[in-house]
């Protein structure tokens, strides 16, 4: 019998480690056999990656929000057709860095165009499509802010350069999700050491997989 796809999201404010530990994760799953897809949003594809240069681009400064997440949204539809839901099909494990909660927590909370609003507009580019497991990685933002000026080579993005108030909005608009949604969210203290926070996000997506395979 085939092995079922499985839908696993990380989420979080900038600096917050998801990547550095989705990709330890990642890395551990395969090692145990386990058929794991790595992708990332905005981007994963040629098409999303595109779109993603141009709402990250630091000289787009007139951006509009709305113009702003339509181009999420878009970059995700074109990345789920294309790639997640024909993984998920093929019974493979999908680990995509951010997903449709990014676009509430930034666009519908911090931006302030309401996550009602988003959410309509995400409904129609991704269906009935959701992560089965959402890992939020929870931190102050001015700790992840700090970590990208400290350790991080990669360029300050659009987004990144926003003010503290904005990236605390995303975070307080993260964990109001969390609490609407507490059986997809798993909320995990990202501020501790690289090898606890690993060791957290492990037990929780292991006990997920024993359930369903
Ligand atoms: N638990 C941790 N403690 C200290 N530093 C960490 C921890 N986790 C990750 N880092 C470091 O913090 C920096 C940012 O990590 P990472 O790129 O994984 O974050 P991110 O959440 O994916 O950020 P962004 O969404 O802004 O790209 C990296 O230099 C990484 O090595
Ligand atoms: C998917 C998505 C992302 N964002 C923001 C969040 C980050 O600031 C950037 C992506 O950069 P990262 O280094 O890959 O984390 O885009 C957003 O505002 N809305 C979204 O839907």
């Amino acid at each position: 019998m085939q092995n079922k796809g499985y839908f696993i999201s990380s989420e979080g404010p900038e600096g917050a480690g998801k990547t550095t530990v989705m990709n330890l994760l990642g890395k551990k799953l395969k090692d145990e056999g386990y058929d794991v897809v790595m992708t990332r949003e905005p981007g994963g594809i040629m098409i999303s990656e595109k779109i993603r240069n141009i709402i990250l681009n630091n000289e787009h400064t007139m951006m509009d929000s709305r113009t702003e997440a339509l181009l999420y949204a878009a970059a995700r539809r074109q990345h789920l057709v294309e790639k997640v839901q024909p993984a998920i099909e093929a019974g493979k494990i999908v680990i995509c860095d951010r997903f449709i909660d990014s676009s509430l927590a930034y666009q519908g909370y911090a931006r302030g165009i309401g996550v009602e609003e988003i959410l309509a507009i995400n409904k129609f580019a991704i269906g009935q499509t959701m992560p089965n497991k959402t890992i939020l990685f929870d931190i102050d933002p001015s700790i992840g802010l700090e970590r990208i000026e400290a350790h991080s080579n990669r360029e300050k993005n659009r987004l990144d350069v926003e003010s503290l108030a904005f990236h605390e909005r995303v975070r307080e608009g993260y964990l109001s999700l969390a609490g609407q949604y507490p059986n997809r969210i798993q909320v995990i203290d990202a501020s501790r050491t690289l090898e606890e926070v690993l060791e957290e996000v492990y037990i929780v997506i292991k006990r997920e997989l024993e359930i369903i395979r």
